[in-house]
């Protein structure tokens, strides 16, 4: 798919912009603080209706005004759709052709995205719930249900650390934990389930790509590690067995400690490059490279859940990387997907495998080709 045009008004540092992209790869040079990421952040909301960086949607209203707009023009493999988004005090509003969707998820998923921005590389570094969140997002975008189940979880789970908590390390009434008992296990199974299979074409793609960028030094091999052992590919009906037997196990010790032991919240991820830990061995340019072929992969788990590549967005990485694993990772994307980068100079980037891009200056919320 291609974002064929974005026009921003009083989004962020942007008071009004209205720009045609190359359907390529678009570069954006500029220094520190010009607009660079506001521009691929509001590409990014246009496809998921919120940030990538913060939670809070008031942030994004330029501080001149009271409402932000960002609008797009999409063509997919079945045409052209032109969505709307603006963001007030009053919430968000969401069009697409002009039809305001009365939910925000009829809007979500009409333009995919892949972003990859400096924090990412805290998927690797970073502590399980980045892990946990990363793996949520992604799947969250290809599989709408999901999220729908997560929440739930998060609900059952909430309640019964709360019983947890007022029933105190003697564990009164344990009758009634077996009511959340089996709620939890329901929807954790579930989520897990989903993970696992996520995880399993995940790191098949993700090992391709690593081995290309580093031009097959490294192997890397990726490691779903649930909160307790689960067989691979067993049936949700054996998992619930294996997740309620677990709950069993550790409910002395869930009753001293006042919070539950067991589930996909405590789920984690682990990375190894040749057969060695990322988290604690990799070099900072290994984990990067981890990080980024997570993202790669995940524009080929998209492209087989939806028939078309979703767009990408490298947010200020390319001049992390060395030379070698810039040229691999353009190679990887160029042609096949539709890519916006941003970079403070053109220096740090290897132009000579982007003849063809479309190269603009970002200054002081304006872009001029
Ligand atoms: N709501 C807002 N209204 C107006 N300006 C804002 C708003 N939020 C952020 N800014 C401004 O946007 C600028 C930051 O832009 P951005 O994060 O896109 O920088 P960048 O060009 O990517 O820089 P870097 O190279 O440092 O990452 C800052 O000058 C900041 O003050």
């Amino acid at each position: 798919m291609f974002l064929n045009e974005i026009a921003l008004r009083n989004y962020r540092n942007y008071d009004q912009l209205e720009l045609e992209t190359d359907r390529k790869v678009n570069l954006f040079i500029g220094p520190n603080a010009q607009g660079k990421t506001n521009l691929l952040e509001s590409i990014f909301a246009l496809a998921l209706t919120k940030s990538h960086r913060t939670a809070k949607d008031r942030e994004l209203i330029g501080w001149n005004g009271k409402e932000a707009s960002v609008r797009g023009e999409v063509e997919k493999r079945y045409g052209r759709v032109t969505l709307d988004l603006s963001y007030s005090a009053q919430g968000k509003k969401a069009r697409i052709n002009g039809l305001e969707q009365r939910k925000l998820s009829g809007f979500v998923g009409t333009l995919n995205v892949v972003m990859f921005a400096p924090e990412d590389l805290e998927i690797v570094k970073g502590t399980p719930g980045v892990r946990r969140r990363f793996l949520d997002m992604e799947i969250g975008q290809v599989q709408p249900g999901y999220l729908h189940t997560l929440q739930q979880y998060g609900k059952v789970l909430v309640q019964r650390n709360n019983y947890l908590k007022s029933a105190g390390p003697s564990g009164v009434k344990p009758g009634l934990l077996e009511v959340w008992d089996l709620q939890l296990a329901e929807h954790g199974v579930r989520i897990m389930k989903k993970r696992q299979q996520f995880i399993e074409k995940l790191k098949t793609w993700a090992a391709a790509i690593h081995s290309g960028i580093t031009a097959g030094s490294e192997e890397l091999s990726i490691e779903y590690r649930p909160s307790f052992d689960i067989g691979e590919g067993e049936e949700e009906s054996v998992l619930f067995e294996q997740f309620m037997l677990k709950l069993t196990q550790v409910k002395d010790q869930e009753f001293r400690r006042g919070v539950t032991l067991a589930g996909p919240h405590r789920d984690d991820l682990a990375f190894f490059i040749n057969g060695k830990e990322a988290q604690v061995y990799g070099s900072q340019g290994q984990q990067r490279t981890t990080a980024l072929s997570l993202k790669l992969a995940e524009l080929e788990l998209i492209r087989e859940e939806i028939g078309e590549y979703p767009l990408l967005l490298l947010d200020d990485v390319l001049s992390e990387l060395d030379q070698h694993r810039q040229t691999q990772l353009i190679e990887t994307f160029q042609g096949k997907v539709q890519t916006f980068i941003t970079a403070t100079g053109l220096e740090s980037v290897n132009t000579s495998r982007l003849s063809d891009a479309g190269i603009y200056r970002v200054e002081g919320g304006k872009v001029t080709p």
